[in-house]
């Protein structure tokens, strides 16, 4: 981190000094690319697919997965298990993971997989009672026992005996999670009653009372005015012309363009993000402002196959969102339950069970071997139900899914293998350890006997590569599952290895088709804990977040600098605003009972029924203290604090980053820029301006606000004193995680003005929300919006800084 920053003398400028001064950095104010109908799927990204379908899906609809909520609470999700991950745990995490490059969302090396003994898995394996898919023998090896308990969950294979270090993914620890898929004979029993299932996927200790709460404050910057950076109201290039219909690079032209029909949501893909013309906030973007430069936009002839195909894309993304979507609204009521009771049965079988009955005659009559139409390779998948979902694997199969054929016999068509990649292994190659035969005599049976079968007829199987992710730390050991479509692998031969124990084991080669695309993927490296050489801490809040804030550094030994980690903004006894009136909505706010809030709001609720908002606005004002309406209430959002597992983690060029373990779909709240509440005149005088963020002044800067403005009562009055001369929130010395955001050209975050605590729209809350739907391990970043050549050092010289966010839209400079 680098002190000083864009100091200025605060004369440099004139009247009004700041506004020379300081390019005001994060601005709110901009356009979500929901406005824009079309839904683009990524194309290649470096010679492969990128790890952006759960985007994609989630754009369109969105919900939450399993990964997010489960840790949205307590980040007691994964469960860890003593169980490493099996080879190629790769190194800890680390590197800049989701800035740099466009989909680098999860990625992982490439690795030869090489599985060891064990490695996948087992032999006498047990399947819990109540497996309701799943029965015994079914895809599963020998001497498999059938467990009270577990339904449907397609989860409970495991092998008597292993060592819970060979079965990757697997947790055997009471906190044990079942969602890898894998399970040992451990305990799972909590996991069968669904006791443990929530932790992973609701959390724990059900510590979600506050799931869905309020939002906080929102805050404008004025560009003129603020000299810092972090300003909310602006409005990201891409998002500009995705009302304009200037695009730029069109090299990064997606595959296919689905026009229609897939959803509220906003596309996802980074490859349509045109470029932007000029701030809505003000034009802050100086360079691309003046010049001018947005190139025209050019048209892309979409034939009748590109048609065809971007229809079957859609169909599978459709699905996929309608999973979420049920899947979402059921962990709402797991947290409601939670509140009052116990727990209850794991949301995403539920979700699946539901989601089957819907689309049950799609399913039916899905093809079933060899690749599935719409799903890509590189396509990320954040539970095992969604692998069913999309028909790459069912849920009820464990590790492999074989269908049985008219002769009687079986054929394997999917695996999914948590062979961890090493750093320089690769996906070509993969070995996949079948069960555990008692004698050399004995048959091949189960999911092996189908191997074989596929073997021998050259049908290729679906590679599903599950990518464990390690990150807590000895005692509190937590996993990261996401799954990632590799493609087709054809089994080249298998034999079979005598153990130590005088044991035979199944052994299987499978190679890569050729002439599909790269899998080129980085995964999150997932070190063994006790061999990781850099930096970990478990929880950088010291129990302040509602979700633990890990911190990681795999690419040195620094910890994370020392600041004062506080979770509410500090005011300044002289500041201190007063509390808000409330409304009087004793059962519940709504519109028809003509809610205080909502008036404030221009008679609308803000957010739609689950909590997003779907696009920014001037100010936002939720339901506070003084509110007769519950916890409950849908105009508390961003209030209630974060909700979605995140973590600081060292990247390569941009000092410490954030970056997301749950997939965040668009329009979530994701967390407050917290931190010292500063008058702008103090706010210029401080040494270091690396984390001031510029708030409450850029209401009427944003044209697109003028009608939403008109509506809100409080902003009648235009612009004010406090317009020029307003607050800052500086985060230097105390603040939350969210003093580590990164800049990107391409933000996936972006700041929203929100009020709940108190009135005073000079200081609003700055609410950062998701801009599309954000998958697990990317990293977080919003636009600091810095108006190139307008940040000056103490001497008045302009101040230029490269940026390193990686984006295709780059700029090139930060400031
Ligand atoms: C609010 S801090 C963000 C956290 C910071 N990376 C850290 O380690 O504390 C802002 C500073 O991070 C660095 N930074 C953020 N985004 C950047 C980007 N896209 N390119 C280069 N540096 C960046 C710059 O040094 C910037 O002044």
């Amino acid at each position: 981190m680098e002190g000083g920053g864009a100091r200025v003398s605060p004369m440099a400028c004139g009247a009004r000094r700041h506004k020379a001064l300081a390019p005001w950095r994060f601005q709110s104010a901009f356009v979500r690319r929901e406005t824009n109908p079309g839904v683009v799927f990524d194309g290649d990204l470096c010679g492969s697919e990128t790890l952006q379908m759960s985007c994609d899906t989630a754009a369109g609809g969105g919900l939450s997965d399993s990964l997010s909520h489960r840790g949205g609470v307590d980040g007691e999700l994964q469960v860890p298990g003593d169980n490493e991950a099996p080879k190629g745990g790769g190194g800890g995490v680390g590197g800049d993971y989701g800035l740099d490059g466009v989909d680098g969302d999860l990625v992982a090396k490439e690795g030869d997989l090489a599985a060891k003994v064990g490695d996948s898995l087992p032999k006498d394996c047990e399947i819990h009672e109540g497996l309701e898919n799943a029965k015994e023998g079914d895809s599963l090896p020998n001497d498999c026992e059938i467990h009270e308990g577990l339904k449907n969950n397609g989860i409970t294979t495991v092998p008597h005996g292993a060592k819970p270090s060979n079965l990757p993914g697997l947790n055997c620890n009471a906190d044990a999670e079942e969602r890898n898929f894998v399970g040992k004979d451990c305990n799972l029993e909590g996991s069968r009653t669904g006791d443990d299932a929530e932790s992973n996927f609701v959390g724990k200790d059900c510590n979600l009372e506050d799931f869905r709460t309020g939002v906080p404050g929102l805050r404008k910057g004025r560009k003129a005015v603020a000299p810092w950076r972090f300003q909310t109201g602006y409005k990201p290039k891409w998002a500009q012309d995705s009302l304009s219909g200037n695009r730029s690079g069109e090299t990064e032209e997606p595959a296919f363009t689905v026009r229609a029909g897939l959803s509220k949501r906003a596309p996802v893909m980074a490859s349509n993000r045109p470029c932007l013309k000029g701030s809505a906030s003000g034009g802050q973007r100086s360079l691309k402002v003046q010049k001018g430069t947005s190139p025209a936009p050019k048209k892309r002839k979409v034939d009748k196959d590109d048609h065809r195909i971007s229809l079957v894309r859609e169909n599978v993304l459709t699905k996929l969102r309608e999973f979420r979507i049920i899947y979402k609204k059921l962990l709402e009521e797991e947290e409601v339950k939670c509140r009052g009771k116990g727990h209850g049965v794991r949301p995403d079988i539920v979700a699946f069970d539901i989601f089957r009955e819907r689309f049950s005659a799609d399913n039916d009559n899905m093809r079933y071997d060899g690749s599935i139409p719409g799903v890509r390779i590189g396509d990320v998948f954040n539970s095992a139900m969604e692998l069913s979902v999309v028909g790459i694997h069912r849920a009820q199969s464990l590790l492999v899914d074989h269908i049985k054929k008219k002769d009687g016999t079986c054929l394997a068509v999917s695996i999914v293998s948590y062979a961890q990649p090493s750093a320089f292994d690769s996906f070509d190659f993969l070995l996949h350890v079948g069960s555990v035969a008692a004698t050399c005599d004995q048959k091949l049976e189960g999911a092996d006997m189908a191997l074989q079968e596929s073997m021998d007829t050259d049908t290729p199987v679906r590679v599903i590569h599950a990518l464990v992710t390690e990150f807590g730390d000895d005692c509190r050991p937590k996993q990261l599952t996401t799954y990632v479509y590799g493609g087709l692998y054809l089994v080249e031969k298998f034999h079979r290895e005598k153990t130590a124990g005088g044991q035979y084991v199944n052994t299987f080669h499978l190679r890569r088709m050729s002439g599909q695309k790269q899998f080129n993927i980085q995964v999150l490296k997932t070190k063994k804990l006790e061999s990781f050489d850099g930096t970990f801490t478990v929880d950088t809040s010291g129990g302040l977040e509602k979700v633990p804030i890990s911190a990681i550094n795999s690419i040195s030994n620094e910890y994370l600098v020392a600041f004062r980690y506080i979770s509410q903004i500090q005011y300044p006894l002289k500041y201190r605003p007063d509390p808000p009136s409330g409304c009087d909505c004793v059962g519940g706010c709504s519109v028809s009972q003509k809610c205080a809030c909502l008036v404030k709001n221009g008679g609308e609720f803000p957010y739609n029924d689950i909590g997003e908002n779907l696009e920014d606005k001037p100010l936002i004002y939720e339901c506070g203290p003084s509110c007769k309406c519950p916890p409950t209430c849908r105009n508390r959002v961003s209030q209630h604090g974060i909700k979605f597992r995140l973590q600081a983690f060292k990247t390569n060029s941009m000092g410490w980053g954030v970056r997301t373990l749950d997939f965040i779909p668009y329009g979530s709240f994701v967390c407050e820029y917290i931190g010292e509440l500063l008058k702008d005149e103090e706010a210029q005088k401080r040494k270091n301006d690396e984390y001031l963020f510029a708030i409450g002044k850029n209401y009427h800067d944003v044209p697109r606000w003028k009608a939403q403005i008109k509506t809100i009562p409080s902003l009648q009055n235009g612009p004010t004193e406090d317009d020029e001369n307003g607050f800052a929130v500086d985060a230097l010395n105390q603040g939350n995680f969210a003093r580590f955001i990164n800049h990107s050209c391409t933000p996936n975050l972006y700041p929203q003005n929100v009020l709940h605590d108190h009135d005073n729209i000079s200081m609003p809350h700055i609410m950062f929300f998701a801009y599309e739907d954000i998958p697990p391990l990317k990293e977080l970043s919003y636009d600091y919006n810095y108006e190139i050549d307008k940040v000056y050092d103490s001497d008045g010289n302009i101040k230029m800084k490269p940026c390193f966010c990686g984006s295709a839209e780059c700029t090139g400079r930060l400031y």
